[in-house]
């Protein structure tokens, strides 16, 4: 066999795992048909973040203005795009030489299945004991007329000018953070949603009050409307159609309505892999009907998020269990997630929606931050945290935020949910003073 283990894909789901398991000597490949480091690293959340920082800070000079900071920065699309590229094209290489100087053999090219055990890429096919499919998501394009014309987030994220009007199709993640960035840079913009609720795993109630935000500064919402055509005008414009006469002309429309698996062009029938339309299928050591291929990542049909972190979580799991040091199943922890709107929706463990709906199991200790002295330096207004209890054993089982800096909230409450902490348990810390997580051990119910 030419390696020990194959990863078909160098994003998360690969080189969390790849790397420490290849430094204890075991002989790794590893084959991308794109930009090493996958997709969070060249075309998602690094890139997503670089253009929505700035943006963010713009929202607090605003929220200062005749409090000590005079005049708002505008934002130069252009330069803040080619602060982007300065940082993100370097990732591709980076995403190699960390392979490269662990000593993982990299294979350039676009990976199929000969059988079980051997891959072909081009003219070449290699062999592997094991085979980890870390192949992940493509952008979902809508299969209506016209279609082509659309951009996806990929586009999105190396818009050289930002177009006058824009609008998005879809109401999950992309949808709404791009929307955020859109409407914040000064574009007209339109989210077009075929149901009537946008970031549907998030808490209803900060939704509805960022949903709220986005219409006082100027995003317009079209529900119920399922796009049926696009006609492209001679002045370069897109006409949407629509039922019921509906007719919209933009300058851009971005399709967010989702992400699909890659795997349909791996030629799974060769190898014997089950998968469906959700991705890879695999039992709880994320093998799947094959014994010697397992899979990681987006690329795995599963029930928890297909997030970078999940990615990461399950290859260093599967790299534990090829070094022999954990045999168990994968045993999740605590899964946190985000939405990078203004301010910013996170949570982490059970869901606010789940925990408000079944009183009898858990009690939700709710608190606003408008009137904490701390929130008032910055003149944040609006923010809340949420903090759910399981009634039976009084220990923390998850939390929400709406703020500026939830991010930084929820990571301080993640290991508290790991651990389950009770109320007691929660006031023995001692925080630095005055710092965000100070302001969060001030709302716990014993304080
Ligand atoms: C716009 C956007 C913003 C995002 N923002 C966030 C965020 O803020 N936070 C967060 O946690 N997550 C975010 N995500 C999700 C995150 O990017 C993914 O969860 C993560 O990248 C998954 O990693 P992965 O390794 O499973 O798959 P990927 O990163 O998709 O890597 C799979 C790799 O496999 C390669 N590949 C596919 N098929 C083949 C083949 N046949 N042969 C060879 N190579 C192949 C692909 O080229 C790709 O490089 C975002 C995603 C997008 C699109
Ligand atoms: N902050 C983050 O962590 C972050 C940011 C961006 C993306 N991501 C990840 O990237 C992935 C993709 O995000 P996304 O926003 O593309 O997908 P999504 O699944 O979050 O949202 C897709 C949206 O498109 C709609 N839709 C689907 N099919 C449609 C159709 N035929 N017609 C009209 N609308 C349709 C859905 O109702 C939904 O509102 C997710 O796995 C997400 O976890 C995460």
């Amino acid at each position: 066999m030419d390696f020990s283990v194959l990863y078909i894909g160098s994003g998360q789901a690969t080189w969390n795992g790849a790397v420490p398991l290849a430094k204890t000597g075991v002989k790794i490949g590893v084959i991308e048909e794109s930009q090493y480091g996958g997709v969070c690293s060249n075309k998602g959340c690094n890139a997503k973040i670089i253009l929505d920082k700035p943006l963010q800070l713009i929202d607090q000079i605003k929220a200062l203005q005749g409090r000590g900071l005079e005049g708002v920065p505008t934002v130069n699309w252009e330069d803040l795009m080619a602060h982007k590229h300065e940082l993100i094209v370097p990732q591709d290489q980076h995403g190699k030489d960390r392979l490269d100087k662990a000593g993982i053999t990299t294979i350039h090219g676009h990976a199929e299945f000969v059988d079980a055990h051997t891959v072909r890429v081009g003219e070449k096919t290699v062999t592997a004991n094991k085979i980890v499919i870390a192949t992940g998501l493509r952008p979902h394009r809508l299969n209506i007329p016209g279609a082509e014309n659309f951009a996806n987030s990929t586009d999105f994220l190396s818009l050289p000018h930002m177009p006058e009007h824009v609008t998005i199709l879809g109401g999950g993640f992309v949808a709404i953070e791009f929307a955020t960035i859109a409407s914040a840079v000064g574009a007209k913009v339109d989210v077009i949603t075929r149901g009537n609720q946008i970031l549907k795993q998030f808490p209803k109630e900060y939704v509805a009050s960022v949903q709220a935000d986005l219409k006082q500064s100027g995003v317009r919402f079209i529900p119920d409307m399922n796009v049926a055509k696009a006609e492209k005008n001679a002045d370069g414009s897109l006409t949407l159609f629509g039922p019921k006469e509906f007719q919209l002309t933009t300058d851009y429309v971005l399709d967010a309505t989702g992400r699909i698996p890659n795997h349909d062009q791996l030629n799974l029938e060769a190898a014997g892999v089950k998968a469906n339309a959700r991705g890879i299928e695999v039992n709880e050591y994320l093998q799947t009907n094959v014994p010697n291929i397992f899979a990681a990542g987006d690329a795995l049909d599963k029930s928890i998020p297909k997030l970078t972190p999940t990615a990461a979580f399950e290859s260093r799991y599967l790299a534990a269990k090829f070094m022999g040091t954990n045999e168990g199943p994968i045993a999740y922890p605590a899964i946190s997630e985000i939405v990078f709107t203004s301010p910013r929706i996170a949570q982490v463990g059970v869901h606010l929606d789940e925990a408000k709906a079944k009183p009898e199991q858990y009690e939700v200790v709710s608190a606003s931050y408008d009137g904490d002295w701390y929130r008032q330096v910055e003149n944040e207004q609006g923010a809340k945290l949420a903090l759910i209890f399981d009634c039976q054993t009084d220990r923390l089982v998850g939390a929400a935020e709406m703020a500026n800096a939830a991010e930084e909230t929820i990571n301080t409450i993640v290991p508290y949910v790991q651990m389950a902490l009770t109320k007691e348990e929660l006031n023995d810390f001692v925080y630095v003073f005055p710092s965000i997580a100070y302001t969060l051990q001030r709302r716990l119910p014993l304080v």
